[in-house]
């Protein structure tokens, strides 16, 4: 489960949002949305630890995150979150496998859980393939490949199809959909009306708290 608590986040005299209050669980899959420019990424950038919220708590499974040590952070990112990038955040000149490889510590299952993978995302056969050498939409395939094989608990999807055609984006929603009901905490930062009906709830950047789409347990504390 992962709460935020009256999360305020400003940027020199410019408060971006404040007084942030929901509860997410294992299972929800949560919009974040917003104009551009209201802070969805960098609210998703504070859950993610790559930055620090300038008051407020996030707690996932009861411990405070944003006061977590260093080495406790760096165990966090690598345990327990996947971050899915507009951006895709690959090794543009390393292969396909290796992209993948490098998300799962486990060796024995590290070939099962990445062929997998690929084929879920119908990249099968692929492996060998540069980065840079793949489509737009096969890079964000790849990407999702990658969190898909590290089987996190908590994912963070920042605009994740923004450059994504139709069928690319379907692929990409679906299996978010997918790991959030085999019990994932998913939230997407988006502009899609789409995505939006696909979550459980939308939190607009800016309210303060989210808002229900369908029954689910998110709520506001
Ligand atoms: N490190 C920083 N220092 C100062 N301002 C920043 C920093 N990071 C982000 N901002 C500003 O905070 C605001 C929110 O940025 P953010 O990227 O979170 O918005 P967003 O809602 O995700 O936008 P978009 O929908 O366009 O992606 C922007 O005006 C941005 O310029």
């Amino acid at each position: 489960m992962l709460e935020v608590r009256n999360l305020s986040k400003s940027f020199g005299r410019r408060t971006l949002w404040s007084g942030l209050n929901l509860t997410i669980n294992g299972g929800e899959m949560l919009a974040v949305t917003g104009p551009s420019g209201a802070g969805k990424s960098t609210f998703l950038n504070c859950i993610g630890l790559l930055e620090s919220p300038t008051s407020g708590q996030i707690l996932y499974e009861g411990g405070d995150i944003t006061r977590f040590s260093r080495r406790a952070r760096c165990r966090f990112r690598r345990d327990v979150l996947g971050y899915l990038f507009q951006s895709y955040a690959l090794i543009e000149s390393a292969t396909v496998a290796d992209n993948l490889e490098i998300a799962v510590r486990n060796r024995r299952d590290r070939g099962s859980r990445c062929r997998e993978a690929l084929e879920r995302v119908g990249l099968t056969g692929r492996e060998k393939e540069k980065i840079h050498h793949l489509s737009g939409g096969e890079q964000q395939r790849v990407a999702l490949a990658r969190v898909l094989a590290k089987r996190p608990a908590l994912i963070l999807a920042d605009e994740p199809t923004g450059a994504l055609d139709k069928d690319n984006a379907a692929v990409v929603i679906d299996t978010l959909r997918e790991m959030s009901d085999a019990g994932c905490v998913v939230i997407v930062a988006t502009h899609s009306d789409y995505i939006c009906g696909r979550c459980d709830a939308i939190f607009t950047v800016g309210s303060t708290e989210p808002e229900q789409v369908a029954q689910s347990g998110i709520k506001g504390i």
